[in-house]
């Protein structure tokens, strides 16, 4: 026996597949591109606003007159879709969230220019009431005064689902008919997905408006930003009522199945990060729909915070990150990094 002989031999090596850039890239399933980027924006009803958003590094408010010129560079990078939420800062909030569907409302201005100006780029609408609410919550409530003390602590019956859903639908027919091509509702209320696709086909817009259901929203930590930037803190309790509990494997997979039944033509998961294999699970389920993940405001601003703590850099942690979500079944991903993978996936391939 030679001295250099192993005393197993190596049957195959796995080396071999990655000791080259190429071989390494040619590991993926499926690749990141800028059709699979969906971009959330923020339209306020100050028509001149350009307004950092602190806790969202380089993200904005923006004004409808300042839309475009923000828009046209982005679009001439590629960008492909966008995913509207609108700030209102004067339009009067009340308990039905009535600035929603205002014909003023910042929203259904943003997605009548952009449908106009930028023909392209395909017009997502985020369907909710917490930003228009003097609340903040996301759906109607019921009368309070009805409930018991117990119950208006344990926040059990503070929501009036069925209210909430007809105002859902409302809001959806409001935006399809400003031109959006995808209603996206987050508002959690039970039985919404089904009652904004039969509006859709009723009113004539079944085949030029699609519904992503937000299908797995999870309770999260890292809404926080978002809710800063919207103005969507609920000013009293919490959303604990109408999203899941992170913990919730079955409900996540219940709700999957329940909004695929009732007509749902994407799925979504959120956040990402911390629910890759609710991705997968969806992905498993509903194999034949699309499916989408919302890497949400506070995983934004961790993967920031840490590289400016010097843990990691940004561009690889940001690309480590949808390579998750991509490897775990999703087909869009809606993120704040959107300008940033347009600059990068141009740049040289590692
Ligand atoms: N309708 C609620 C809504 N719409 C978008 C986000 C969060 C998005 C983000 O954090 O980027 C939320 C969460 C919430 O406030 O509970
Ligand atoms: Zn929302
Ligand atoms: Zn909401």
């Amino acid at each position: 026996m030679s001295s250099d002989s192993l005393a197993v031999p190596i049957q195959s090596t796995l080396a071999g597949g990655y000791f080259h850039p190429l071989l390494r890239s040619l590991q993926a399933e499926r690749h990141l591109t800028k059709d699979m980027l969906m971009y959330p924006i923020f339209i306020t009803d100050e028509p001149d606003a350009v307004v950092e958003i602190k806790s969202l590094p380089g993200q904005k408010r923006w004004g409808i007159n300042k839309l475009h010129s923000f828009l046209a560079p982005l679009v001439a990078k590629g960008l492909r879709s966008v995913i509207l939420f609108g700030v209102p800062l004067h339009m009067q909030k009340d308990s039905r969230g009535s600035p929603a569907d205002d014909p003023s409302t910042p929203v259904i201005l943003a997605t009548q220019l952009i449908r106009r100006e930028f023909p392209g780029v395909v017009v997502a609408c985020d369907v909710c009431l917490c930003e228009y609410t003097d609340h903040g919550h996301c759906g109607e409530l019921c009368d309070v005064s009805t409930l018991t003390e117990a119950e208006q602590a344990a926040q059990a019956k503070v929501i009036d689902n069925g209210k909430s859903v007809k105002r859902m639908r409302e809001v959806a027919l409001a935006y399809a008919r400003a031109g959006a091509q995808i209603v996206a509702p987050s508002d959690m209320m039970d039985g919404r997905i089904g009652a904004i696709k039969q509006a859709l086909v009723d009113n004539g817009f079944g085949n030029r408006c699609s519904v992503m259901s937000y299908s797995a929203k999870f309770a999260s930590g890292m809404y926080g930003p978002f809710r800063e930037a919207a103005g969507s803190v609920p000013n009293f309790g919490d959303r604990k009522c109408y999203q899941l509990p992170p913990n919730a494997r079955g409900l996540a997979r219940r709700a999957i199945l329940r909004d695929v039944s009732e007509g749902a033509d994407f799925l979504m998961v959120k956040p990402a990060m911390p629910y890759l294999d609710i991705m997968r699970e969806a992905r498993e389920l509903a194999p034949s729909h699309p499916l989408a993940c919302y890497q949400v405001s506070g995983e934004f601003a961790m993967l920031h915070a840490g590289a400016n703590a010097g843990v990691y850099e940004l561009k690889a942690m940001a690309f480590e990150s949808v390579e998750g979500f991509l490897r775990a079944g999703c087909t869009l991903v809606l993120t704040y990094f959107t300008p940033d993978f347009l600059d990068w996936l141009d740049e040289d391939k590692q």
